[in-house]
Order: structure tokens, then sequence, then C-alpha cells
């Protein structure tokens, strides 16, 4: 009766506060805890999905989560939630075929759902057509940047940065000491500058500061996919904050570019950037391409680079012959011209091997890079079904429709059935007389597969490859510790990573100039 009575005397604003805070909290509690169950013929649930949680080992111990799950079930294939999604997990190769080749499921959806980066998409909405909208635009942009004819231009842009990069790494790097790096940053930051120059424009990819500001906000960004993001995107934390804070700081660096490209009335570069400009597109919309391009193009190639470079440093047997193979293709291609009065320089050379070369003639480096990619490419692939339709998975098990799909690709590469010795860094596992990933289908998922490959693949092979092959042909190079002790191994990398990464360890190479090279 009091409460009543204390009600009746409230203020009107006081009381619509309140009311609104009500409203507010139940919405919350309603979007918290509503989670969907999975139909009868959908693959048994998990024994530790829990109601408003749902499976907290996908977070913390993800490869170990896959293969537990897949062990215990039947047929490989089991159901689970992440906070209220409905997921279906896939294993073997019934369900790599159905993942990877089922036209019902759809990629964009997956990834900016499961990736917590995309708050504005509402997960289960079936009619949300935003979210593919933009990855269309996205495609379809990067194609026509991409497509065949453009190669010629692109591989200049690459070999742009690799000439520069690696004459300041051989003027800073006396000829009788050698000095050391950090082969994760130096790496990285030659990928990011020469991404950054291909899909955006020369004037941020030539200026300091704003590659050094692209940088830390992809870190910021990076760091920012939390559990909580993912599981509740539109519930603001400080991960989702200072996401959305470096988002806002990348989007005026790059649209500060394009305002004064449209202010200016000198003459117009020929980038990216100008040509998305001419054709009328917004702002908005160029930023989010430049992003996304940025974010599908940086991190593997500078890891997967780096990561083959440090291989390379405790194999002699792969580095003699990735060598040779460079020295080959100079003899071919690049025979030693004498210019008046001195001897050719080598990296001069090297930036002369044409496109068709970096495409065919490098096997060697080629397979190097590729069983880096095995090994270090963890993590989930993501789908989503939202086709209308069930999605049959044999044994009379389903994808229900409304449900995101995932597969880990540990499952087919660290597979001991397929690839012997597993952990075991071995390029030889490619070459013809071997061909470990022909002895399944679908063996090989660095490049993704069958109806969702890699668009940028000839593009990241040309620069790993360039920069790989500059690299081992201008300098000596071993790992060392902090201490500039030798390092005999590399950190064991963290199986339950959530894509690919650094070393858990510290990891430096020594880097001297090598004998007989021309610099
Ligand atoms: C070493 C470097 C790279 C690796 C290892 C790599 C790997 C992959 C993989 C595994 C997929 C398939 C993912 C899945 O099925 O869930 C994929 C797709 C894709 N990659 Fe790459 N990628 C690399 C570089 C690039 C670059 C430089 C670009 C362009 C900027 C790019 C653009 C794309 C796009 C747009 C897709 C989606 C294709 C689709 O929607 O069908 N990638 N990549």
């Amino acid at each position: 009766m009091d409460t009543v009575k204390t009600w009746a005397a409230t203020d009107g604003s006081v009381k619509a506060a309140v009311l609104v805070a009500l409203i507010l909290l139940s919405t919350l509690a309603t979007y918290l805890l509503q989670q969907p169950g999975f139909p009868e013929n959908a693959p048994k649930l998990h024994h530790e999905d829990r109601w408003v949680v749902g499976t907290r080992a996908y977070f913390s111990k993800r490869w170990d989560f896959f293969r537990d799950a897949a062990a215990r079930s039947a047929t490989g294939m089991w159901s689970f939630h992440v906070g209220r999604l409905p997921i279906i997990g896939l294993s073997g190769p019934e369900g790599r075929k159905v993942f990877f080749e089922s036209k019902q499921l759809d990629m964009s959806k997956g990834y900016a759902v499961l990736f917590g980066q995309s708050p504005d998409v509402d997960p289960m909405a079936p009619d949300d057509k935003d979210p593919s909208k933009q990855s269309n635009y996205i495609l379809t942009t990067l194609t026509r940047l991409l497509k065949r004819e453009n190669m010629p231009s692109l591989l200049a842009r690459i070999l742009k940065d690799v000439r520069a990069n690696l004459s300041t790494l051989a003027t800073t790097t006396p000829s009788s000491s050698p000095q050391t790096i950090d082969p994760f940053a130096t790496i990285y930051a030659h990928i990011a500058q020469l991404t950054t120059r291909t899909f955006a424009c020369d004037a941020l990819a030539d200026n300091p500061t704003n590659l050094a500001s692209i940088l830390s906000n992809f870190a910021a960004i990076d760091k920012s996919a939390t559990p909580l993001t993912m599981m509740y995107p539109r519930i603001p934390t400080r991960a989702s904050i200072s996401r959305f804070l470096a988002g806002i700081r990348l989007y005026r660096l790059i649209d500060a570019v394009a305002r004064a490209r449209i202010a200016s009335s000198g003459l117009r570069p020929n980038d990216p950037l100008q040509s998305l400009l001419d054709q009328g597109h917004t702002a908005d919309k160029i930023v989010g391409f430049v992003v996304s391009a940025l974010f599908a193009g940086m991190v593997n190639t500078g890891l997967n680079t780096a990561w083959t470079l440090c291989y390379l440093a405790l194999d002699p047997v792969w580095l003699a012959r990735a060598r040779e193979e460079v020295r080959g293709a100079l003899d071919r291609h690049v025979p030693e011209a004498e210019v008046p009065g001195r001897r050719q320089r080598t990296l001069d050379r090297i930036c002369g091997v044409p496109l068709q070369a970096w495409e065919a003639e490098f096997p060697v480096l080629e397979w190097c890079v590729r069983d880096t990619m095995r090994i270090h490419m963890q993590g989930a692939a993501l789908r989503a079904n939202f086709s209308g339709r069930e999605v049959g998975l044999g044994r009379g098990e389903v994808v229900p429709d409304r449900t995101f799909v995932v597969y880990h690709t540990a499952d087919i590469h660290l597979d001991e059935s397929v690839y012997p010795d597993p952990l075991r860094w071995d390029p030889g596992r490619y070459m013809p007389e071997r061909a470990e990933d022909r002895g399944a289908h679908l063996a090989f998922l660095g490049w993704g597969a069958a109806r969702h490959p890699c668009l940028g693949k000839a593009f990241a092979k040309l620069e790993m490859t360039t920069t790989l092959a500059a690299f081992i042909t201008l300098f000596d190079f071993s790992l060392v510790d902090l201490k500039g002790e030798p390092l005999a191994r590399l950190p064991a990398p963290d199986r339950n990573q959530w894509q690919i990464e650094g070393p858990r360890g510290p990891v430096r190479m020594r880097v001297g100039r090598r004998e007989g090279v021309v610099f």
C-alpha cells in the first residue's frame, strides 16, 4: 500500500525515467536470454552447452573444443550456441564438403556475425540484406582491381616497396656486422605499406605517420574481437567502444585524403582511391572498401611471409633450394648486365624478373609458403544458412535454416593420415612425388576452396614470392632470442588461437649482408 502511495506521489519525470529504465532492462533481458533451440534432425547438442552463454570452450580453447566435440559425436557433427546464436559444428570429409560446396551457406553473413565486427547486422534477421550488399560492393571492387590485366601494374607497385624497404634494410646493415630485427614487425610493416599502396593510394602509403596510424588502429580493431563483442555485438563494452573509435580514426584518415583530392585542382594520381572517386562512390563506401581490403590483405600476407622466413632461417636445406631457385630465375631472365664503371645491383636484377616468371617459376618458395599456411592458418571458417531451407548433412542430420555453421581448418590441416607429422614444417609435402595436399578431397584450405577461393591469391602470392626471393638473396639471417643467443626452434604455436598470430615468445632475426651480392 505504501509503495502505491509513494509511486502516486512521485514526480512525473521520475516516473517516466523509471518506466524507460524498466523497458530498457526487459528488452536487454529478452535479448540476452533468448536462445533458439535446435530441431530434432539437427546434430546432437554439445554436452557443455549452457543457457545464455552457450559453449564457453568455443572461445577459450577453440581447437580443443572442435577436436573433442567431433570425437564425441557419432557423425562428427554437433550443435551448440555462442550466446544466443545457434551453430552447427562440422568435421570430417562430409562436413568439409558441405561446408565449402553448399550453395545455401552464406560466407559474408557468417563472418559479419560470428566475427562480431558488424554490430549493425541483425544476426538472426532472415531478410537482412545489408551485410551482403556491402560485401557485394567490396567483392566487385576488389575483383575489378585484381583482374588479370592489372597484374603488371600491381607487380610494379609491389616491387616499388620491395626495392625501397629492402634497400633501407641493406643500408642500415653495415657490411661488417649484422643487425637484429623483429621479423614480424619489419615484414608486417612492409606488407602493410604495399597493401595500402595497392588498395588505397601513395599519399597514405608513403606517409610514415599515416601508416603508423593505420597499423595501430588495425591492432585496436583486431583486439576488440572478444567473446562478449562476438556474442552480443550491440552491447557497448570497452572492446566495442575501442573498435568504434579505431574505426572512426581510420575513416577520418582516409576521408581526409579523399577530400583533399576532391578539393585540389591539380593533376589527379592514377590509383584505386582516385578511380573510386571518379566513379562517384560515396566516402562511406570508399572507406569501407579500403578498410576491408586492408583487413583481407594485410594480416595473412604479413604473418605468413614472416613465419616462412623464420622457418627458412632454421632449415639450411630448404633455404639453399630456395636460393638456388632465385639464382636460376635471375640467370634466365636478368643475366648480370655490364653497367659502365660498376656491377649491376642484385636488387635491380631481382626487380627485373618478369611477371610470368614470378607466377610460374618459384615452386620451392610456393611450397615453403604453403606449409607455413597449413600450420599457422588455424581457426574456424564461418558460414550462415539463412536460405529458407535445411542443408542435408547425410545420415539424417541437417543444418537447420537460420543457423550458423563452423568448420576448423586444423580438422584437415593437422590430420596425420593426410599430412604425416603434421606439426613439422616440411615444404617437400607438396612436391609432385609426395603431393600430400591431394591425398583427400579439399585437403588444402589455405587459399579457401570450392565456392569461396581467395580473391587475392594471385596478388598475395606475388607479394610473398617477391619479398621472400629478395630477402633470402640479399641477406644471411638466423634466429636469436632477446639476448642475441641463437634460437634452435620456434616457440610452439598456440593451437587454440582464433586466427593466424605471430609467435607467442620473442623471436628476433640477425640479418647481415650476403657475400657476393652487389648492394
Ligand atoms: C597470404 C595471404 C592470404 C591468405 C592466406 C588468404 C586466405 C583466404 C582464405 C582461406 C579464404 C577463404 C575463407 C573461407 O572459406 O572462409 C579467403 C577468401 C578471401 N580472400 Fe584471401 N587470403 C590472402 C590474401 C588476400 C588478399 C591480399 C586479398 C585482397 C585484398 C584477399 C581477399 C579475399 C576475399 C575477398 C575473400 C572472400 C572470397 C569470397 O567471398 O568468395 N585475400 N582468403
